[in-house]
């Protein structure tokens, strides 16, 4: 006990002293940040011209990284973006005269409007089409900007000039480099913040997992539009600043400036938090510092992107951090779950919970008469009746295609059934898409692991809380200046650490990445997230694929367990032995049509199952 009490007190005492640390390193950067500053204000103009060009691409490249590295959105479209800003600053300043600090939110909220639209239309395709929808706005830009009488056409325009500081500021030199400056720390705070926020691993998971990321609750959509504003919008911040130093002209903002932004993201690193500054600053400044033949120069930037993009995918970054993660590599637990370094369910726990509950007669969920086809005119599941008792465990079997993740897809919002009602703890749901499951106290794992890999055990079991930390996204911008934020932090790594230790993970695996850890860990790590917000309703799809002898007890104790805590579960295997001892009842299906459905019993003992999927 004592021991404990001591553990508990060291670990406040590191917490402590981890956030003075980082309130140290916070103070040091904004000193050196405030040095950095003064010290271009104040230099030539060529140091100045260096740093300011500098700075405003490190605007662009973290802008584009927003969506890029943290929702996998690889956008051609931000030079069009930044030209927008630069010449609506420009054009609305010189021809009828408003201020520059009014432009300023007019740019950036315009851009981002224009942003969000691009993003609408364009996230109706994803990949490779994506790239080109939004490349194809840069080109439509560019044209424009160069043909259109009141731009300048190709000579350009000259920038708005931005105002000195008083006679008493004077002393902080040029107003311009602490414009571009200041442009660049706000960037800089609001993608760092989302990048430490609990919407963080959300993000990642709409980028690499989304039906995880929808089934926690998160309308990845709308999402992925909101992300894309953002982004165009401090591509607006970034075309405004742009304005103040010199000329505007199509040519600092035709499509080989979005790709040298997306190679100054991927030089750097992307979805680190420095890299795109990295990238930025290298790319804007090798051709001023180092001048040399272009043609030569334009040899040795492809050479050295070709060699990172091969050897080291991650950047300039992740060099250093896979160095960096190589000398501080600890070993992993054993494979087995159920290995020491693990918790399995207290002992204690399932001896105090004594004899099985009763399940009620009340009704958790209901499928009627549900038809679905993949293509129109074909028939999947042909009017399927289902009844789940609440507090029971129900499972759903049947041969291979014989439509169980079908209907499990139903159940859980990722399709909707052509005709038929599926009614959830008194709510009708089939309409409702698979984010507002979690809402009806629906939660679901998937067939094969859909995880962030990139992410610990931890923060993927922590995303299953997505839909129970309220405005968690619009509190990301500024997260670590909310007193909330740092309560749901907490929160969430106790609730998610707790979830973890009920599947039998201990906090050797919390910390552990997916990528590294085996299959029946990913599978565990899925469980967690899918009860860490404590749904009164599971879906499981095929939980024991791939999974040891021991780790397939150890799911059916899980499964004990959560019956105990009256949650209802129901059960996609093709385990008949476990689905006959773990159930209480059965629904049997056969090419997509309803053989039985009934007590464990009764279905073991029907011939008709027997014939269909017992094949005796
Ligand atoms: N995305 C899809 N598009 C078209 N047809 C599909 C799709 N997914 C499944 N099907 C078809 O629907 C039918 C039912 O498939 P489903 O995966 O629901 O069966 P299942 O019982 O879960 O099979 P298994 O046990 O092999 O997972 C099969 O004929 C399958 O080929």
């Amino acid at each position: 006990m004592t021991a404990g009490i001591d553990m508990a007190a060291g670990r406040t005492e590191r917490a402590r002293s981890r956030s003075r640390f980082i309130g140290l390193g916070a103070v040091a950067l904004v000193v050196v940040y405030l040095a950095a500053n003064l010290g271009v204000a104040h230099g030539s103009y060529y140091v100045q011209n260096l740093a300011e060009v500098g700075a405003v691409f490190a605007i662009l490249a973290l802008s584009l990284d927003l969506v890029a590295g943290m929702t996998g959105l690889y956008s051609l479209g931000h030079a069009g973006l930044f030209a927008l800003g630069a010449y609506a600053t420009t054009l609305l300043n010189a021809n009828l005269g408003w201020n520059v600090f009014i432009l300023l939110p007019l740019s950036v909220v315009g851009v981002g409007i224009v942003g969000v639209v691009l993003g609408a239309l364009s996230l109706r395709v994803s990949g490779l089409y994506f790239a080109i929808m939004t490349f194809i706005f840069t080109l439509v830009v560019t044209v424009l900007i160069s043909d259109l009488d009141f731009t300048g056409g190709l000579q350009g325009i000259a920038g708005p000039t931005f105002p000195d500081f008083p006679e008493g500021l004077s002393f902080l030199g040029s107003s311009v480099a602490w414009c571009v400056g200041i442009a660049f720390l706000v960037t800089v705070v609001i993608v760092w913040s989302i990048r430490s926020s609990a919407f963080y691993p959300v993000l990642l998971a709409i980028r690499d997992a989304e039906p995880f990321a929808a089934s926690a609750g998160v309308r990845t959509g709308v999402v992925r539009v909101m992300m894309f504003g953002l982004s165009a919008a401090l591509a607006g911040l970034a075309g405004w600043a742009f304005s103040f130093l010199g000329f505007v002209s199509p040519g600092q903002f035709n499509w080989t400036v979005s790709v040298n932004i997306l190679v100054m993201v991927i030089l750097g690193g992307i979805n680190t938090r420095l890299g795109p500054i990295i990238g930025a600053i290298f790319i804007s400044a090798f051709p001023v510092v180092i001048s040399i033949d272009p043609l030569v120069q334009e040899v040795i930037f492809g050479a050295i992107f070709v060699l990172v993009i091969v050897f080291f995918p991650r950047g300039i970054v992740g060099i250093v951090t896979s160095l960096a993660r190589r000398i501080r590599r600890r070993p992993l637990p054993a494979t087995e779950p159920s290995a020491p370094d693990t918790a399995p369910i207290a002992e204690a726990e399932l001896a105090a919970a004594g004899e099985e509950p009763q399940v009620s007669d009340e009704i958790a969920l209901e499928v009627r008469d549900v038809r679905f086809g993949y293509v129109r005119g074909t028939t999947v599941l042909d009017g399927i009746d289902m009844r789940v008792r609440r507090g029971s465990i129900h499972g759903l079997i049947g041969p291979n295609g014989s439509g169980k993740s079908t209907l499990v897809n139903l159940i859980s919002g990722a399709l909707r059934p052509t005709t038929g009602t599926i009614e959830a703890n008194g709510h009708r749901i089939e309409r409702l898409g698979a984010a507002g499951r979690p809402a009806r106290g629906i939660m679901r794992t998937f067939q094969t692991a859909v995880l962030v890999r990139e992410l610990s055990v931890r923060q993927n079991a922590g995303i299953g809380l997505y839909s129970r930390v309220p405005r968690i996204s619009g509190r990301s911008l500024a997260w670590p200046l909310f007193p909330s934020a740092h309560r749901d932090d907490r929160a969430i790594r106790t609730r998610a650490t707790a979830a973890l230790a009920r599947v039998g993970l201990g906090s050797g695996w919390a910390t552990a990445r997916v990528a590294d850890v085996p299959h029946g860990v990913e599978q565990l790590t899925q469980l967690a997230a899918a009860t860490v917000g404590e749904p009164s309703i599971l879906i499981l799809d095929e939980p024991l694929a791939g999974l040891s002898s021991g780790e397939v007890e150890q799911v059916s104790e899980i499964l004990r367990q959560l019956k105990r805590d009256g949650v209802t579960v129901i059960v996609v295997e093709h385990q008949t032995r476990f689905i006959f001892e773990m159930c209480d009842e059965v629904t049997v299906l056969a090419a997509g049509e309803l053989v039985t459905s009934g007590s464990a019993a009764a279905v073991r003992a029907d011939e008709r199952v027997r014939e269909v999927y017992l094949g005796q």
